[in-house]
């Protein structure tokens, strides 16, 4: 049964854009309602690591870029992309424990006390039930993310990236310990875009979530910095 946590809950907010201009906009915009910035596929596929600096500026930053390749190549990633001073970088969960232990072994070594933390992502919240399926796995979807939580966490991971629907049932299996990063947060009257498992700011704090992650309702909006302090509120910030 879910119960409400009071732990602290902060606000991600994913800068998707094709430009570092348009992003670090959105970074001066955000940063005062933001605890983390992420840079994710798009941002860092455009301007390289130059976008990885300059955003660090504004706020600590989330390096978003699912790392899933055999473990030499992802440990390799991981010391080039240490010396950029993210916080926090993400893997896929579905490359295996093995996989997850060199990212955490090659942080370690890469980056000492400041290293970059570890985030699994377990299933993308782009994927609903009949998806996962498809792709050959059974057992539907909550099965799926406590798998893959519970074997990365296992395996070094310092966090997990989970949808909403997973969150509580996580908090169960794992304790307090790992981070809970959570993408598909809508509030109420947003639209859900493409993302399948959707919920609230204020329903994830309650539930247990370390970080919720938030792109376009805040940057798709009239006013981002307004958006994002209206969701920081929510939080309880
Ligand atoms: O790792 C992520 O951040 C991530 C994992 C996931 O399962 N789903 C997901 O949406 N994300 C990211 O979270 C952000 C969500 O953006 P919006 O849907 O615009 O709020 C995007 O930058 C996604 O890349």
């Amino acid at each position: 049964m879910a119960t409400t946590r009071n732990a602290p809950c902060g606000l991600c907010v994913a800068l998707d854009a094709p430009d570092l201009a348009t992003a670090e906009a959105w970074a001066a915009a955000v940063a005062p309602s933001a605890g983390l910035l992420k840079v994710g596929l798009e941002l860092f596929s455009a301007e390289g690591a130059p976008a990885v600096r300059r955003i660090a500026a504004h706020r600590p930053v989330f390096l978003d870029l699912k790392l899933h390749d055999i473990p030499n190549t992802v440990a390799g990633a991981i010391r080039s992309l240490a010396p950029l001073g993210a916080a926090w970088i993400t893997i896929h969960a579905a490359g295996g424990a093995a996989m997850v232990a060199a990212a955490r072994e090659a942080a370690e070594k890469a980056g000492g006390a400041n290293r970059p933390r570890i985030l699994a992502v377990t299933v993308l919240t782009s994927i609903d039930a009949a998806t996962l399926s498809d792709i050959g796995v059974a057992g539907g979807t909550m099965q799926q993310v406590l798998r893959l939580g519970r074997l990365a966490v296992a395996a070094g991971a310092d966090g997990l990236v989970c949808s909403p629907r997973e969150v509580s049932a996580l908090r169960d299996a794992l304790g307090e310990g790992p981070a809970l990063v959570v993408p598909g947060i809508r509030p109420v009257g947003s639209v859900a875009d493409d993302q399948a498992r959707t919920a609230t700011p204020e329903a994830m704090a309650a539930a247990g979530a370390t970080w919720v992650v938030v792109g376009r309702p805040i940057t798709k909006a009239a006013d981002p910095g307004a958006a994002a302090q209206g969701i920081a509120t929510a939080l309880g910030w």
